[in-house]
């Protein structure tokens, strides 16, 4: 079977008139986890919507599993294709319960299946099986973010595209999630993320993508950049910002 899981093929989208992507061409493996990373306004996050189908692919083509997938509707790539979809920031209904919430992710499977596949999820997440029934909105921030993450899981996605999961957590719960996501790529799901925290994501993922201006600037293995000596200017801010003054 081709390795091949996702795959970009000259892709141009944006907002409005403004396109963001720019001829964007690349390939994530399947089973592996993929890091999406470069500075602010890139085009990161706008890759996983454009592949979520929540923007319109003005040219290029997108497949899945050498499928063309180009154009197909954000509940069509969930529920067919078994793609999910884990955006920035809190995306729970925080006055319902952390069941509640389950249930809803899982609605699409028909409320018995949801219900048999719901223990399965929270024994990874033994903190927040503990609030089953308390208000999502009362969780702690990592925890909101693991009750995501196992609402997702509930479909058993093929696909887990994420953006920014560290956001607010505090190390610790990093590490807990940056684990799980490793658990299930070894279980066969691909990965797509994005991450500002870059060394501790460049540990854990496989590859790394980086872009500028919506096109790739370079694909690589994590371990061989992390162990990269540009890495600092490239990624951790040296590469855009202001050039140090010229030696009197
Ligand atoms: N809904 C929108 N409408 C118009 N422009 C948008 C919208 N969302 C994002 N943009 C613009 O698209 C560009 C790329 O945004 P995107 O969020 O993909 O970047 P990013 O690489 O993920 O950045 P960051 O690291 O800051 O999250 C930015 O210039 C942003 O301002």
């Amino acid at each position: 079977m081709d390795p091949i899981a996702i795959e970009f093929d000259d892709v141009v989208a944006g907002y409005g008139d403004f396109m963001i992507l720019n001829n964007l061409s690349f390939k994530a493996k399947r089973g592996k986890i993929t890091l999406l990373l470069g500075p602010n306004g890139a085009g990161k996050s706008t890759v996983l919507k454009t592949l979520f189908g929540m923007l319109k692919v003005r040219n290029g083509s997108i497949k899945l599993d050498g499928q063309d997938i180009t154009g197909a509707s954000a509940k069509s790539l969930l529920v067919e294709h078994g793609v999910a979809f884990v955006p920035q920031g809190r995306n729970l209904f925080g006055q319902l319960s952390v069941m509640e919430n389950l249930e809803l992710g899982g609605i699409t499977l028909g409320m018995k299946t949801c219900r048999e596949r719901i223990p399965e999820v929270l024994d990874l997440f033994p903190r927040v099986k503990e609030r089953l029934h308390s208000a999502a909105a009362s969780l702690s921030g990592g925890e909101q973010k693991q009750l995501e993450v196992g609402r997702a899981l509930l479909l058993r996605p093929k696909v887990i595209l994420i953006d920014e999961p560290s956001i607010g957590l505090s190390p610790m719960v990093v590490a807990d999630v940056f684990k799980l996501l490793r658990k299930l790529a070894e279980q066969g799901t691909t990965v797509l993320m994005v991450e500002q925290n870059v060394k501790s994501a460049l540990k854990m993922a496989d590859e790394a993508i980086a872009l500028e201006s919506g096109r790739l600037v370079l694909h690589k293995a994590a371990d061989e950049l992390l162990n990269d000596p540009n890495i600092e200017r490239l990624f951790l801010g040296g590469a855009h910002a202001a050039p140090a003054p010229a030696a009197a």
